[in-house]
């Protein structure tokens, strides 16, 4: 049970906290509900891992108990073990790690799934989706990553739609996609086998978050092949 295994073949989507305002962070994904996101998406950095730092399980605390949609954790953290409890703690409905940043996956998959929630592994654009083969028993998730991660902003990598079609061939599990997400981008990733879109820039910058929203979970929807 969980977002990610109820999700029966929707394509679905939400906000990247990374492009929002903090200082008013949950009116930030209401404005993105309002476009039909169903799930938002925290990005906890550690400037370790990535050059750069956000927020962790206190921020995610707070978002959970002013919020009606399930918070998904992207842990783009060096050694996330010590976080993952709190982060269960916190509330949050799944939790993805980057495998670049474990040295022991099956322990920290196994942490994750103790603590009931979903777990993700995301995947830097050149890790090859073979890397988690023996992963997979413990995963409710994949994110294929279409940028580096660390910053909003960036431009997607296109071969990243190849690498969607390719997990989906190998392992079935459902597929985020995060980093560069437009209405542009989407539909090629839903093709190719996506089914949860996160998007950031394309969501707050623009100055319509609901119609963003809408615009990107439309065009992704419209390419799906069921
Ligand atoms: O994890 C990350 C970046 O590391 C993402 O969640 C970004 O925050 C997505 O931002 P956009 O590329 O959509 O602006
Ligand atoms: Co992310």
């Amino acid at each position: 049970m969980g977002f990610f295994s109820e999700l029966n073949g929707r394509v679905v989507g939400g906000p990247s906290i990374l492009a929002a305002d903090f200082a008013h962070l949950a009116d930030e994904v209401r404005r993105a509900q309002a476009g039909g996101a169903e799930v938002v998406h925290f990005d906890a950095m550690d400037n370790h891992f990535v050059p750069n730092l956000t927020v962790g399980p206190v921020v995610a605390r707070s978002l959970v108990a002013a919020i009606d949609i399930p918070v998904d954790a992207h842990l783009m953290v060096e050694n996330p073990d010590n976080l993952i409890p709190m982060f269960v703690e916190a509330g949050v409905a799944s939790i993805s790690v980057q495998p670049e940043a474990v040295t022991h996956l099956h322990r920290t998959l196994k942490m994750i799934k103790g603590g009931g929630v979903e777990a993700g592994v995301a995947l830097n654009p050149t890790t090859p989706p073979e890397a988690i083969e023996w992963a997979v028993p413990y995963l409710d998730y994949v994110l294929v990553m279409s940028v580096d991660p660390g910053f909003g902003g960036q431009k997607f990598i296109e071969e990243m739609v190849e690498k969607v079609r390719r997990v989906r061939e190998l392992y079935g599990l459902p597929v985020q996609v995060d980093g560069g997400i437009t209405a542009e981008t989407a539909p090629l990733m839903v093709e190719a086998g996506a089914q949860v879109l996160i998007a950031g820039s394309a969501v707050y910058k623009t100055g319509d978050p609901a119609g963003e929203m809408r615009r990107i979970l439309e065009a992704g929807r419209a390419a799906h092949r069921g």
